[in-house]
């Protein structure tokens, strides 16, 4: 059992969805992730709150693979992932938004959606047996494109090349070409960074809305947001855990206050 996590059932009955064991990363003498134990559970939506340059984003570099870790280990629904290449994860359903804008802009909407759809259609077929049944391929990759557009409400204009979107449209398309991976987790950094509070408001909704049964993981500098959507928190700090649990003990959190709210939240 880690120092930080404390597991808020029965840990037999708990289902672990992913955990990090003394998480480590080093950028030659630097420590940007030090010594991080996680434990996220089903369903759990977590947010990973701490100042700039506290680690966070290096960490979902380490949890969604684009960055090897220096030591520890990471588990997703019980198995170890560590070393898996990134596509690999997202094949088992470790998803994950960027803070840069992931689509392509001179694609349409919908074909956006239909490549992330494609990128991990599991089929029940070998690869040669699925040479033959391309027909029931397509069509399932096609009913899953049309399933999303409607759930990020952008069915309307589909066929629009992305770039004609707007700021907002952006983001929810790069939303829906995460859902269109059929993740189990999903890793969010700063999802709303750039918009206007109503687009915001927007994204939040969305993210509730179609992710409600997702376990999520969610960068946010927006305090408030956080302090209202998540079960649980984890603040970094220079790498290193500082506090982790739910928002109100996180808000009393004296070490908390001290190097990162300021009093910002009562
Ligand atoms: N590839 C790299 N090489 C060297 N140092 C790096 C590299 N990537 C990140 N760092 C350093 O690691 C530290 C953590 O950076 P990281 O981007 O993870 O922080 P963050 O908490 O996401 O910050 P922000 O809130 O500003 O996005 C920073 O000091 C950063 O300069």
């Amino acid at each position: 059992m880690s120092r930080t996590e404390t597991p808020a059932e029965d840990e037999s009955v708990v289902d672990r969805m992913l955990e990090t064991d003394g998480l480590t990363k080093r950028f030659g003498a630097f420590t940007a992730v030090d010594d991080v134990d996680l434990s996220i559970e089903q369903g759990e939506f977590r947010s990973i709150i701490g100042p700039n340059g506290a680690g966070k984003t290096t960490l979902f570099n380490l949890l969604s693979g684009a960055l090897p870790v220096t030591e520890g280990s990471i588990r997703f629904d019980g198995t170890e992932i560590t070393d898996l290449a990134p596509q690999e994860r997202v094949h088992r359903g470790l998803g994950r938004s960027f803070q840069i804008l992931n689509i392509f802009e001179e694609l349409t909407v919908r074909e956006n959606v239909r490549l992330a759809a494609q990128s991990v259609h599991r089929d029940d077929y070998g690869f040669f047996e699925s040479l033959f049944k391309p027909t029931d391929r397509h069509e399932t990759i096609n009913a899953r494109t049309d399933d999303v557009l409607d759930r990020i409400d952008l069915a309307s204009v589909g066929d629009e090349e992305a770039a004609a979107l707007d700021y907002g449209g952006k983001r929810r398309l790069e939303i829906g070409m995460v859902l269109a991976t059929d993740p189990q987790v999903v890793l969010f950094d700063e999802p709303t960074a750039g918009m206007s509070i109503e687009e915001t408001e927007a994204t939040i909704d969305l993210i509730e809305d179609v992710l409600a049964d997702q376990t999520l993981l969610l960068i946010e500098h927006d305090i408030e947001l956080v302090m209202d959507l998540s079960d649980r928190i984890t603040v970094l700090n220079q790498g290193e855990v500082i506090a982790s649990g739910p928002p109100d003990a996180i808000a009393a959190d004296q070490a908390v206050q001290d190097a990162y709210l300021g009093g910002m939240v009562e």
